[in-house]
């Protein structure tokens, strides 16, 4: 990818205390394009955004956002950059007790001074982005799934971040609802100007509505490319996840000793019980 990186992720390896998660990753997401992050559950991808938002340090490599390496910045300069990235966490849980109009006007009360008239505007701007304009003052208990993602989608981008920043945005939706949160990250994305990460398990979403993906495995990027590209992919654990087969490198089962041994049923394993 040749174009001017936003974030750039350089031979980044990352442990939690002893147990190293990720082993010389590398990933370079180009101003202005959805790039999405793919891998298993637990192959460290919400650690990998946690590493480009700066809440975690990299053990090796380098992080670098707008050109600036993460571990060069004191705490206002990480602070400072931090204004401008979004985060939209997994389930993108609304405050219940706040109606829709004020969850999205949330970020604007917490970080700006703005009246409350341009708030409003700035609200309802959003909402109408969403396509939530008239539900603005619904509890989010009165939203169905999808809505409730759209209002979070809605809240996460109206600071106008210039990277946002999304785990698993489709996590717990139906059909429906995953196309149209995916065609509105997009347009979300295009129209403000910004530029995007997904953190997903959601190929086929991901493919119809992204610039690029790096697939994650065994804290190492497995594969790479365009989602044409990744449609063509030979690198089975990339087919694995294009194609939704059950069986490949991705295990089924959690690591653990053999079943025949946990059950007692191993040569000399039987305790002495009797049957
Ligand atoms: N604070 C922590 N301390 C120790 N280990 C952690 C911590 N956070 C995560 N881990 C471990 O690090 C690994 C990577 O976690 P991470 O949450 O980044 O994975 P993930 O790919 O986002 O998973 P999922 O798709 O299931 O959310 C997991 O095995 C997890 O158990």
């Amino acid at each position: 990818m040749s174009a001017e990186s936003l974030v750039d992720v350089d031979a980044v390896s990352f442990s939690y205390g002893r147990r190293p998660v990720l082993k010389g990753i590398s990933m370079h997401v180009p101003r202005g394009k959805v790039v999405a992050i793919m891998g298993g559950s637990g192959c460290g991808k919400t650690t990998l955004l946690r590493l480009i938002t700066g809440q975690l340090k990299p053990t090796a490599g380098t992080v670098r956002v707008v050109g600036k390496d993460l571990r060069q910045l004191d705490n206002e300069g990480l602070y400072g950059l931090r204004r401008h990235m979004s985060m939209l966490f997994q389930h993108g849980a609304l405050f219940t007790d706040l109606t829709v109009f004020e969850n999205v006007a949330f970020p604007l009360r917490e970080h700006t001074k703005l009246p409350e008239a341009i708030i409003r505007d700035l609200v309802l701007l959003k909402l109408e982005a969403v396509g939530l304009r008239g539900a603005h003052g619904l509890m989010p208990a009165e939203l169905s799934g999808g809505m409730a993602r759209r209002a979070a989608l809605a809240r996460a981008v109206v600071l106008d971040p210039m990277l946002v920043l999304y785990d698993e945005p489709f996590a717990g939706l139906d059909p429906i609802s995953i196309a149209v949160v995916g065609q509105l990250i997009r347009k979300l994305n295009d129209a403000l100007g910004a530029t995007s990460i997904i953190v997903s398990h959601d190929v086929g979403e991901s493919l119809q509505i992204v610039d690029y993906l790096y697939f994650v495995d065994a804290g190492t990027i497995a594969g790479e490319g365009t989602p044409d590209e990744v449609r063509r992919s030979e690198i089975p654990f990339v087919r694995q996840f294009v194609h939704g087969d059950t069986d490949g490198p991705v295990p089924f089962h959690f690591p653990s000793r053999g079943y025949a041994e946990e059950v007692g049923l191993a040569q000399g394993a039987t305790g002495g019980r009797s049957a």
